[in-house]
């Protein structure tokens, strides 16, 4: 398997790790040295599949000097911004910040960031248009409880979400937007969706794109599962044909484990 395609859209497999709040500086440049060697050991091809990480805010400038140092393809982002871009804001990080540090993406609405700091959609949408002021792409999380998953009301409740978060925002201002579909009763749980139920939602959220947006940007835009994905389950799950890549959460930060994340279509060939 190669990047999604569909009519002329190419959509570039992106695996992702978020480190949440995990890995100090020191322990974080030692995960990603880690993880470098072993995908360079691999010959892993980055241009093929696209690998990023999301350390905690104290460990970009040490993977900045790590990227640019070593010449990395890993490429990096900031697991949240603020709405706002400087001033009385204690405690925030803003987008500018984190533009200055090369920063490629920037998580929007978690659903940590959601559940444990109230984020409303209407503050996820300020975030995805702050993270666009400042060049970074945002990378939208969605996706339901188990409450909405149980009564079946789980596409309704997501698409609202994305609905929420996007509103007023422009196809041109969302260029190269990525959605990650992580369901909540799925997170840190070894409960994984099924690639069933991980493409269902995939293919409703491209749909709904099409529909706020052109068919053009809903088929260029990359939406990727979240929720305790590992190697043994990477392959099976990619492949449904709106899935694009994957949020990784625990599994991020065990590197060859991750690596072999990353190198999902092997375990296409070997399985
Ligand atoms: O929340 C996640 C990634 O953002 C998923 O976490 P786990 O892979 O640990 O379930």
């Amino acid at each position: 398997m190669t990047s999604k395609t569909d009519g002329n859209f190419d959509r570039t497999p992106l695996i992702a790790g978020n480190w949440k709040m995990n890995m100090d500086h020191a322990q974080g440049i030692a995960l990603l040295q880690k993880l470098a060697w072993t995908l360079k050991d691999a010959k892993h091809d980055f241009q093929r599949v696209e690998v990023a990480v999301f350390p905690p805010f104290t460990d970009l400038r040490s993977v900045q000097s790590l990227v640019e140092g070593d010449g990395l393809q890993i490429v990096y982002g900031a697991q949240d911004l603020s709405d706002q871009d400087s001033g009385a804001y204690t405690g925030d990080i803003s987008g500018e910040f984190l533009a200055k540090l090369d920063c490629t993406y920037a998580l929007v609405g978690h659903s940590e960031r959601r559940t444990v700091h109230h984020e409303s959609d209407e503050l996820c949408r300020d975030k995805v248009r702050a993270a666009i002021r400042h060049n970074l792409t945002p990378m939208l999380c969605i996706g339901e409880g188990l409450d909405e998953r149980q009564s079946g009301n789980h596409v309704a409740f997501t698409l609202e979400q994305l609905r929420g978060s996007l509103a007023d925002l422009n196809e041109q201002e969302l260029e190269g937007l990525v959605v990650a579909y992580e369901p909540v009763w799925a997170i840190g749980t070894g409960e994984v969706a099924g690639p069933e139920d991980a493409q269902e939602m995939a293919a409703a959220i491209r749909e709904e794109l099409g529909k706020l947006y052109s068919e053009d940007f809903a088929q260029a835009t990359r939406i990727l599962y979240g929720g305790s994905v590992k190697s043994s389950n990477v392959a099976n799950i990619l492949g449904g044909a709106d899935v694009d890549g994957a949020l990784v959460g625990g599994a991020s930060l065990d590197a060859e484990e991750f690596a072999k994340i990353a190198r999902f279509e092997q375990h296409l060939l070997s399985n």
